[in-house]
């Protein structure tokens, strides 16, 4: 099994004493690894690290072996991320915003664009502006655009955030149809718990800036169930609720 990511010791420490200490992980190709915390876990934080927006402490991200604080171009060659929010363009159309993305990469032409809106459900505001989209909508464009140059790895910051029902089963799907047909990789924050339940494959509980456990969905649903009881078991092991 090829290792795509290894976060090795990561650690950030903001000067009030919080962040993230001492994280491990692996992650595999084909994973759809769920990264589980409460709000203020630590989540955001190590996934900036992971996509270099900024530097730990110590320890290091290797993505296809390429160490994200030495070598940031070739670590992110193949990589897609949303990070906080979607961010686009306002005043230009989803369209425009996906053709401006399009130029930093070979290859992209204007019928993978058409696909990633019809992937993420938006082709029909193909020609309509962010700035009057919703939330959600803005989430979807921003996930278009994540994988319009087919990276072989995603990092989504709750990508879920802001979708409704619908967008959520969308979006699931997708990730599991990327994941099963394509080989892609998925490292995803998200603290909802039932959703990550029924999309990821692995699971990795991070709550006050550690990472507790790390375990296959498969093997937490045998022992406990539901992962809302792993989830509550491993916080109250670790003295929180
Ligand atoms: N720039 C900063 N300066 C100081 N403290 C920060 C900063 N950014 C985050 N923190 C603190 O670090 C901790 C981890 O924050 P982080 O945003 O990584 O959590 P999170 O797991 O992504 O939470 P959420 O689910 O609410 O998005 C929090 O306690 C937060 O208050």
């Amino acid at each position: 099994m090829e290792k795509v990511i290894e976060i090795c010791s990561l650690t950030k420490l903001y000067k009030n004493g919080r962040g993230i200490d001492d994280i491990n992980l692996e992650i595999n190709q084909g994973d759809i690894f769920g990264f589980l915390g409460p709000n203020g876990a630590g989540k955001t934080t190590a996934m900036k690290i992971m996509t270099g927006l900024i530097r730990p402490d110590r320890g290091d991200v290797r993505i296809f072996g390429h160490s994200i604080t030495e070598s940031y171009e070739k670590a992110m060659a193949e990589v897609g991320c949303i990070i906080e929010i979607a961010d686009s363009y306002p005043f230009l159309t989803a369209y425009e915003n996906l053709r401006q993305r399009a130029r930093y990469y070979q290859g992209v032409d204007d019928c993978r664009i058409d696909e990633v809106l019809e992937l993420t459900g938006m082709i029909k505001y193909k020609q309509e502006k962010p700035r009057k989209f919703s939330l959600g909508m803005k989430q979807r464009l921003g996930l278009a655009a994540a994988i319009l140059a087919r990276p072989k790895v995603l990092i989504l910051d709750e990508p879920l955030n802001g979708l409704d029902v619908e967008g959520m089963i969308d979006v699931r799907n997708l990730i599991k149809q990327m994941a099963e047909q394509e080989g892609t990789t998925f490292f995803i924050s998200s603290h909802l718990i039932h959703d990550v339940e029924l999309t990821c494959s692995r699971i990795g509980v991070i709550v006050n800036g550690k990472m507790l456990n790390v375990d296959s969905t498969e093997e937490i649903l045998q022992n406990y169930a539901t992962l809302e009881n792993y989830f509550v078991s491993e916080v109250e092991r670790n003295g929180r609720v």
